[in-house]
């Protein structure tokens, strides 16, 4: 019964990279030969059970069509204001053919191993139940100001990774919900949250960092090259 069940990848490809200080989205900094958004892509690509690939990009972007995606059956669609928005742009538009699940992806998160990808899959799908990619938390963590500060204890302190996987109409409401009573949300968990669903959290790399600011280039760089070499052994 599972083995034909439908599932949908969205990539939030629409930001600016406000953070990373540059002159041009994040998403189409060079790792060696190819942008972020295609190491990314690349790594969806090897998914078995992926059917299909949405990329939410900016209406204004002008570097998604120099990008050889000809490979990769991906589908251009428009993102929105914030990253939320551009994950429910991409739902509504698989509204006439809608996946059974999907698999929400950051652009920015290039590292991802593809075994993590499947694990989440196998995971939600056997307990029927949507899930994130998270790790647990390795540093002692603080609560406070640049004055005064507390500590938090983190014995059941997650970090949030993507992909993040639900199933498609639960996703797409809770999304909707989200909007409609103005909620912000960060991740689609959240919204799941705010929703009322309960969501797994599944063990994942810590090294599938999100590229954020100019030292996350230049991790994700290194490990990117690292990635490489072993995939050459
Ligand atoms: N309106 C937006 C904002 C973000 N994203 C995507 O969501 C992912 C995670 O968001 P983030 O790291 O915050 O990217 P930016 O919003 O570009 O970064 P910043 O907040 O520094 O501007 C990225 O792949 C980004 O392209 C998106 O699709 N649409
Ligand atoms: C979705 C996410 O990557 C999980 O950690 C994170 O919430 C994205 O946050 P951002 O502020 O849009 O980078």
């Amino acid at each position: 019964m599972m083995n034909n069940i439908t599932i949908a990848a969205v990539v939030p490809a629409a930001g600016v990279g406000a953070r990373m200080g540059l002159n041009h989205p994040k998403q189409y900094l060079k790792i060696g030969d190819k942008t972020v958004l295609e190491h990314t892509l690349s790594k969806l690509a090897k998914v078995p059970r992926l059917d299909k690939i949405y990329v939410a990009v900016s209406e204004t972007d002008g570097y998604f069509a120099e990008l050889d995606l000809s490979a990769l059956a991906v589908t251009r669609v428009t993102g929105g204001q914030e990253r939320a928005d551009s994950v429910l742009n991409a739902l509504l538009a698989m509204q006439n053919t809608p996946p059974d699940w999907v698999l929400v992806h950051d652009a920015a998160r290039p590292l991802v191993e593809v075994s993590d990808i499947t694990n989440l899959i196998e995971q939600c799908l056997t307990h029927q139940e949507g899930g994130i990619l998270a790790s647990k938390v390795k540093d002692t963590i603080k609560r406070g100001t640049s004055h005064s500060e507390e500590t938090v204890p983190r014995e059941t302190l997650w970090q949030a990774l993507t992909p993040q996987f639900f199933p498609y109409q639960q996703l797409l409401t809770a999304l909707q919900q989200a909007r409609q009573n103005k909620l912000q949300v960060t991740d689609e968990a959240s919204a799941i949250e705010q929703a009322g669903q309960s969501v797994r959290l599944v063990s994942g790399r810590s090294d599938n960092i999100k590229i954020t600011t100019p030292e996350d280039y230049a991790l994700a760089s290194f490990l990117m090259s690292q990635q490489s070499k072993a995939r050459s052994l």
